[in-house]
């Protein structure tokens, strides 16, 4: 049974008390029963899109794990049925100019706090991880996705009229081959389970990612001693973040002069039509 950060009288999780009463979107708890496994619980419905608080309060959650050293695992999970998360907030394009750079600016640091995490990080996917969703995933040691056919996954920015940023084209290029990679962006590819699991983009399907999860974690993760674990973890990512840190700026600039061209923008309001339309037929 997981029991929330709140139940502990410890200073550690009187900061994570803290952290929970603060979040609305997000929260951190650790269990009782199995130490040094933390659950951060992403809940922004209805569909837990990547909106400037959201990718602040994500990134707040996992900057106080860091600090955190009792804690080895992060087990990324959604309490939305069906949705892991849809993505960045495509509302967020349409802000003005200033709004734009502090949104991309979190989304930057939010692919930092992820992909630099030195514990072991498992993406539990109940549901959909489309775009910055699938990045989330990509972002972890492991990903654990559902096998209910109705989930996808996938870098689907191609199908709004965008492409993804190059530092996420990479890691599906990391995690999948180039090829594959290539193909899956300009196509817009969204995977179910099954695809996904046989290109490489998740690495095991259950009908119960949560559990399966914290088996793997318990069973089979925390017996690789924690410093081995994040040796590796620096010697694979290391030189991507490097990258990352030097471009930062760039990328920031390019996404601001690349959202707010005027084509882009209708191509983004008509997607969102298409969302909205979707949702009246059903
Ligand atoms: C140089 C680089 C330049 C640019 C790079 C930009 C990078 C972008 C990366 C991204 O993440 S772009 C976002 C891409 N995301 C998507 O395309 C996902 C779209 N959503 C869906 O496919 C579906 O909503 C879903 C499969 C996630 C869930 O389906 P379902 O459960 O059937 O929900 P609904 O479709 O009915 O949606 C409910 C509600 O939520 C709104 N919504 C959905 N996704 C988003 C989103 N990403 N942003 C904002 N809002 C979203 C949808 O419009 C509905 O809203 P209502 O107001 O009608 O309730």
């Amino acid at each position: 049974m997981i029991r929330s950060a709140l139940s502990y009288p410890s200073k550690k999780n009187l900061v994570l008390q803290c952290l929970r009463r603060m979040s609305s979107l997000v929260s951190t708890s650790v269990s009782e029963v199995h130490p040094g496994v933390a659950h951060v619980t992403m809940h922004s419905p209805p569909v837990n899109s990547l909106s400037l608080s959201f990718c602040q309060e994500l990134s707040q959650n996992l900057q106080v794990i860091h600090k955190d050293k009792s804690i080895d695992i992060i087990l990324l999970q959604s309490d939305i049925p069906g949705i892991f998360s849809a993505g960045l907030d495509i509302k967020e394009f349409t802000q003005p100019k200033e709004r734009l750079m502090e949104f991309w600016t979190a989304f930057q640091q939010l692919y930092i706090d992820l992909y630099g995490a030195s514990q072991t990080t498992i993406a539990c996917m109940e549901g959909s991880a489309p775009a910055a969703g699938c990045m989330l995933a990509l972002s972890c040691d492991y990903r654990v996705m559902t096998s209910n056919t109705k989930a996808k996954i996938g870098l689907n920015e191609s199908l709004l009229g965008i492409a993804a940023p190059p530092w996420l084209a990479q890691q599906m290029m990391d995690t999948v081959g180039s090829r594959v990679a290539e193909l899956s962006l300009w196509r817009g590819t969204l995977y179910a389970p099954e695809q996904a699991l046989a290109i490489g983009l998740v690495d095991e399907l259950h009908e119960n990612p949560r559990e399966r999860a914290l088996e793997l974690a318990v069973a089979e993760f925390q017996k690789i001693p924690r410093q081995a674990r994040a040796a590796s973890k620096t010697l694979t990512r290391q030189k991507r973040l490097k990258h990352f840190h030097q471009e930062r700026q760039a990328d920031l600039e390019h996404f601001v002069n690349f959202i707010t061209q005027d084509a882009v923008q209708t191509q983004l309001r008509g997607y969102l039509q298409q969302l909205a339309a979707k949702k009246n037929k059903k």
